[in-house]
């Protein structure tokens, strides 16, 4: 059995110990302000700034442990979401986690990948076939959704030599420059999951005043990923020429239009998603816009 949970008032956040989200996810949490004192054994770090505390772990157990109740968030890639909330579901248990944010980086893809030398006519294909995974569950739902009848093959690591040693036929992977699958002679023939690294946190409302503190971490959060994103441009004009240069901004927020003492001339400020590319400053410049600049933006609070 296990044991009952004790009432905490700190939130605690489980990230990869190591790998390939371990450290983008530390980054993005210090880009909300958080400060940290690491455990002797560095699989804890204890928040100084807010009392959020990080707990260093397995990417595959982060969804149990949020399950648990030992953690509150999670960031993790969307394929082991999905997995565990399909393994949930296969024992009747009712699903226990949602994504809370998209962080658009992590990004890759779950796809069936077949021997190069082989031609693809589709899902009917891999009927009677073993296929190696670390997802099979995943997988289980797709060959469902396609009626096809296939044995998956669960592997937890090195899943493209399979074929090679006779293990599986075929493999279901994860999948970004590709460079993996040919290196195994391999090539993708489809997707089955679009993945991305994701907050993942309970359905439930915390407790304890952990919902408080979650509230805040996740609007820092969308501050600290808007930032990203944004730049400020500024500019000036004169009255007469601002209808007509309105239009042409970049697309982002709605302009700040302040009058300029003594002038015959406006300022314009407008907070920017993505780049300002050149042609835009110089489009802007050609419809009377003069003092352009494109300013990166440190700090945000809707
Ligand atoms: N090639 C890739 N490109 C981009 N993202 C990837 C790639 N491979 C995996 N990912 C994402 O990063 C996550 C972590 O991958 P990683 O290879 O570090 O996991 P792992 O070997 O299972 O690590 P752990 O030791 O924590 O169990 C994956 O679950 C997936 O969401
Ligand atoms: O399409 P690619 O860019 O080649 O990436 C795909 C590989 O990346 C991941 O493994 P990773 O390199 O993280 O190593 P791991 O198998 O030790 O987790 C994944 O399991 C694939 O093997
Ligand atoms: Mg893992």
């Amino acid at each position: 059995m296990t044991p009952p949970v004790q009432p905490r008032e700190r939130l605690r956040v489980a990230i990869q110990k190591s790998g390939r989200l371990g450290e983008p996810a530390r980054e993005l949490l210090a880009s909300c302000g958080l400060t940290w004192r690491e455990s002797r054994d560095k699989l804890f770090l204890y928040g100084e700034s807010l009392p959020v505390d990080i707990l260093l772990v397995r990417d595959d157990d982060i969804p149990g442990l949020i399950a648990d109740g030992v953690c509150d968030l999670g960031i993790v890639g969307r394929n082991v979401l999905v997995e565990h909330g399909l393994e949930r579901e296969a024992q009747g248990r009712p699903a226990d986690l949602n994504e809370w944010r998209q962080l658009g980086w992590g990004t890759c893809r779950l796809d069936i990948a077949i021997p190069e030398s082989e031609e693809w006519t589709g899902p009917q294909q891999l009927e009677g076939l073993r296929i190696a995974t670390s997802y099979p569950q995943t997988l289980g739902r797709w060959l469902r959704d396609n009626g096809v009848d296939a044995e998956p093959v669960v592997l937890n690591g090195s899943v493209e030599i399979a074929p090679r040693l006779g293990q599986a036929d075929v493999v279901c992977d994860l999948v970004s420059t590709g460079g993996t699958l040919r290196a195994n002679q391999l090539r993708p023939v489809t997707t089955i999951l679009h993945s991305e690294a994701v907050i993942a946190g309970p359905r439930a409302t915390l407790d304890d005043g952990r919902q408080e503190i979650a509230d805040l971490l996740v609007r820092r959060l969308d501050g600290a990923l808007q930032l990203k994103e944004s730049r400020l441009l500024m500019l000036r004009v004169s009255r007469d020429g601002l209808t007509d240069l309105l239009p042409l901004l970049p697309e982002g927020h709605e302009p700040t239009v302040m009058r300029v003492d003594d002038r015959d001339e406006v300022s314009v400020q407008v907070l920017v998603h993505g780049s300002v590319s050149w042609s835009k400053l110089e489009q802007l410049k050609h419809a009377g816009a003069h003092n352009l600049m494109v300013l990166p933006v440190e700090g945000m609070l809707a």
